[in-house]
């Protein structure tokens, strides 16, 4: 059932034709002025056949201008041109009993004579039934209704630069045979699209009800990143109306990613949305710099054993990410928004035109909804509107009073003209007097009396409460022996001026409570990769401070490599942050191969973590190597260069080295330079990859990337049977797309010793092997 021999081969390669001849005249159509289009249009139309449509050269010309399109929707044309659908399905409609062949791809295109469509977009609900429904009797939903019919076919093509080349289609029997191409192409150190292939159970994820957040458990090469900005390219379109794509965040583990995700939004369609990381978001939100402590020294230092007390040190990171240190902050500003209410009446002169228990109301009830100090801006414009109108009103009263008195003074005739003379003077000065106050306070009465007001920033309130307030709080809720380590923990970080990562939870919180966040921050929904190494209280402060719930929140517990800081599980999450959230998990992981799946989920049972194992999609490939490093630094790094370069050959574009700490990669690296003819690439967080060289990347690092081949190297710094090390160990093991070697003092480096003898081979290198032969041969 495939190749050039399938019957409709020439029909479906004469309908490729037309539809990229379209998109030729929709483009040219749509780039160039009225006369020459005419002119181009002569030529664009030479020798086609238009058989299939109703388009006529005529009708072309009268329509160039209902050709046209947006300068948006003419970058999409051309970025498909060269391969402007994916598949085809034909259904039978039961509603109008009419068959419907319908063509998917990334751009949609409809012929403006016949209104038929020419492209569907992927992301429309028709095309549900292209990644959902099986062949027979079926159903899809479209803006509440649903709709049935009979599918009769499904189909895929490969199309290469406009070029049709195989034609498969899809049944009950067949496997996906366009998954299992993609999936055994090589990395191209990006992240692509995969609209032809979205597998139902992604599908499901992808097209989750878009009112409600999603929380996404995905094993390691699931497709969580992948799907998540899926989902987002959803969103944009089902909601072009009401949303615009600034309006989206995507939240990444570090620039890295960022770059590394980058070219797959134009693709989708979503490159407008704001691509940050957490640290970087909290800074702009807070709005002035700030000093962090780096993250990764206090990873390292449990990695390394580095700490004289790492348990306390553990509890302070799990503590400042808990709900319970939300809890304690939310009474602080209970106290802070008693600190902001006003103590006495407002005044101007002598008139009380405020008191200050009404102004008091107006801040803790009225205005609830707005952060403490937007309450007290509101406050400023109720005391302004209020001397606004009194002001005349004040001067009046003020006036009639000492006309009056002058007046009776005037009119009584007993009085001693000397001692009159004084009053009247006395009275004139006073009324004078109190005009000028009135008019003088009005202008200045509420900025001073606001003024009297605290007026703090964020970074004041909590240093206040981590260096001086903290024991008032913690009282009856942690020991004393906390609280102390607590204090002296944070005193010493205030000393430096510095935070840490775990504070910027409670800052962006704090931020939004007291002061909002600024509009153009203000995410309406809000995608978290990688989100197992957020805490709870991070991911409550986001939701709070963005003032949404609109999460898509992919992860894995199993790599989470934070989880001193980080999260332990999901329902924590979803009955207490998210409870509106749509959970759902992805067990299969379309990265990797059987066999190194095989050897990564004896791994992940070391981890007693309630996660069932993960599925590999069938493709198989070769077991796991390790190799034995040499005593010399030299013939180690011959060995590892020549297996390197061994893999190239074998048509392995992308090859990265994974070492646990950046310390064991730079020291790989450096001696890379002296004794290797290969280009290497030392990778740092905020690096671009460079696809020509050997990647050496740090196990944390290379969390999300993906490689053809990953040779995980461990001389000085091994793989220890303790949690972290397990998940950096199993975050390794699972980047690569096809093969995966270790390069070890021992197997026991790798807890290779914890897994079957027959899920790994121990290899000789092609040099030790070399070395063995010229012994004998000795
Ligand atoms: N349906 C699919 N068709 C083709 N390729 C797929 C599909 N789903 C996932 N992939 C590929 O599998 C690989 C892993 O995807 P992705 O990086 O999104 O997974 P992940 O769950 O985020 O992984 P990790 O947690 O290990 O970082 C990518 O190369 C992606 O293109």
């Amino acid at each position: 059932m495939t190749e050039k021999r399938h019957p409709d081969f020439e029909d479906e390669v004469e309908r490729l034709g037309f539809t990229r001849q379209y998109m030729d005249i929709v483009i040219k159509a749509s780039e160039s002025s009225e006369e020459n289009f005419r002119e181009n249009l002569k030529g664009a139309l030479e020798g086609v056949n238009f058989k299939d449509s109703s388009l006529s050269y005529l009708n072309m010309l009268t329509n160039s201008t209902l050709l046209r399109r947006t300068n948006e929707e003419v970058r999409n044309l051309k970025r498909n041109f060269s391969k402007p659908y994916f598949a085809r399905i034909d259904f039978t409609r039961d509603e109008t009993g009419k068959d419907e062949v319908l063509y998917f791809g990334k751009v949609s295109l409809f012929d403006k004579e016949t209104q038929q469509p020419i492209i569907v977009d992927w992301r429309s609900p028709v095309a549900n039934l292209y990644y959902d429904g099986r062949l027979g009797e079926v159903s899809y939903k479209a803006e509440g209704e649903e709709y049935n019919g009979y599918l009769s076919l499904k189909r895929q093509f490969i199309i290469d630069e406009g070029v049709l080349e195989e034609i498969r289609d899809v049944d009950l029997t067949t496997t996906d045979e366009l998954l299992q191409k993609s999936l055994s192409e090589s990395a191209s150190n990006r992240l692509t699209d995969i609209v032809s292939t979205i597998q139902e159970e992604q599908n499901n994820i992808i097209r989750a009800d878009l009112n409600k957040p999603i929380i996404v458990q995905g094993a390691a090469g699931s497709g969580k990143t992948t799907i998540a900005l899926h989902r987002i390219s959803y969103f944009i379109y089902t909601y072009a109306e009401y949303f615009s794509p600034d309006q989206l965040m995507i939240l990444a583990p570090n620039r890295l990613f960022i770059d590394y995700i980058s070219e797959v939004l134009p693709e989708l369609g979503v490159d407008r949305i704001l691509q940050t990381t957490f640290v970087d978001y909290v800074k702009s939100c807070l709005g002035k710099p700030l000093k962090l402590t780096n993250p990764e020294e206090k990873l390292l230092g449990f990695i390394n054993d580095d700490f004289d007390e790492p348990d306390m040190i553990r509890w302070v990171s799990s503590f400042k990410g808990s709900l319970d240190y939300r809890d304690m902050l939310d009474h602080y500003l209970d106290d802070i928004l008693r600190s902001l209410l006003p103590k006495e009446d407002f005044y101007v002169s002598k008139f009380r035109l405020y008191k200050a228990k009404d102004l008091s109301h107006l801040i803790t009830y009225e205005y609830r909804y707005l952060p403490f100090y937007k309450r007290i801006d509101k406050i400023k414009k109720v005391l302004q509107n209020t001397v606004r109108l009194e002001k005349k009103k004040m001067l009046l009263k003020v006036s009639q009073f000492y006309d009056q008195k002058l007046d009776n003074v005037l009119f009584k005739t007993k009085v001693d003209p000397g001692k009159r003379k004084r009053y009247v003077s006395k009275a004139m000065d006073k009324k004078a007097e109190l005009l000028e106050e009135i008019t003088k306070q009005s202008r200045t009465a509420v900025n001073s009396y606001i003024k009297k007001l605290p007026q703090h920033d964020v970074f004041y309130y909590y240093k206040k409460f981590v260096t001086e307030l903290f024991p008032i709080y913690a009282k009856g809720m942690l020991t004393d022996e906390q609280i102390t380590f607590f204090s002296t923990h944070q005193s010493g970080l205030s000393k430096m001026k510095s935070y840490e990562l775990e504070d910027l939870a409670a800052l962006l919180y704090l931020q939004g409570k007291l002061f909002g966040i600024k509009k153009e921050l203000k995410a309406r929904n809000v995608v978290i990769d990688e989100a197992q190494d957020y805490s709870y209280f991070q991911l409550a402060a986001l939701k709070s401070a963005l003032e949404t719930d609109m999460f898509t929140i992919v992860g894995d517990l199993a790599q989470g490599i934070h989880s001193y800081r980080g999260i332990s599980n999901w329902n924590h999450i979803l009955e207490d942050i998210f409870p509106r959230a749509t959970y759902k998990t992805l067990q299969k992981s379309y990265r990797t191969t059987i066999e190194i799946m095989n050897t990564a989920n004896q791994l992940l049972q070391l981890l007693h973590l309630d996660l069932p194992m993960v599925e590999p999609v069938v493709r198989h490939g070769e077991v796991p190597q390790f190799y034995k490093l040499h005593s010399s630094e030299k013939a180690t790094i011959n060995a590892i260069t020549d297996e390197i370069k061994r893999l190239y050959q074998q048509n392995m574009k992308t090859v990265a080295i994974i070492g646990k700490t950046n310390k064991e990669c730079q020291k790989l690296a450096k001696a890379f330079k002296k004794y290797s003819d290969l280009p290497v690439q030392l990778l740092k967080e905020n690096e671009e990859i460079n696809k020509e060289e050997v990647v050496i990347v740090s196990s944390h690092l290379s969390k999300g990337l993906e490689f053809d081949a990953v040779l995980i190297y461990s001389k000085d710094e091994i793989f220890t049977k303790n949690e972290i090390d397990i998940k950096l160990l199993y975050v390794s093991m699972t980047r690569p797309l096809h093969r995966l070697l270790f390069f070890g003092t021992d197997i026991t480096n790798f807890l290779l010793d914890e897994v079957n003898t027959d899920l790994y081979k121990m290899k000789l290198s092609r040099i030790d092997c070399l070395e063995a032969e010229n012994k004998e041969v000795g």
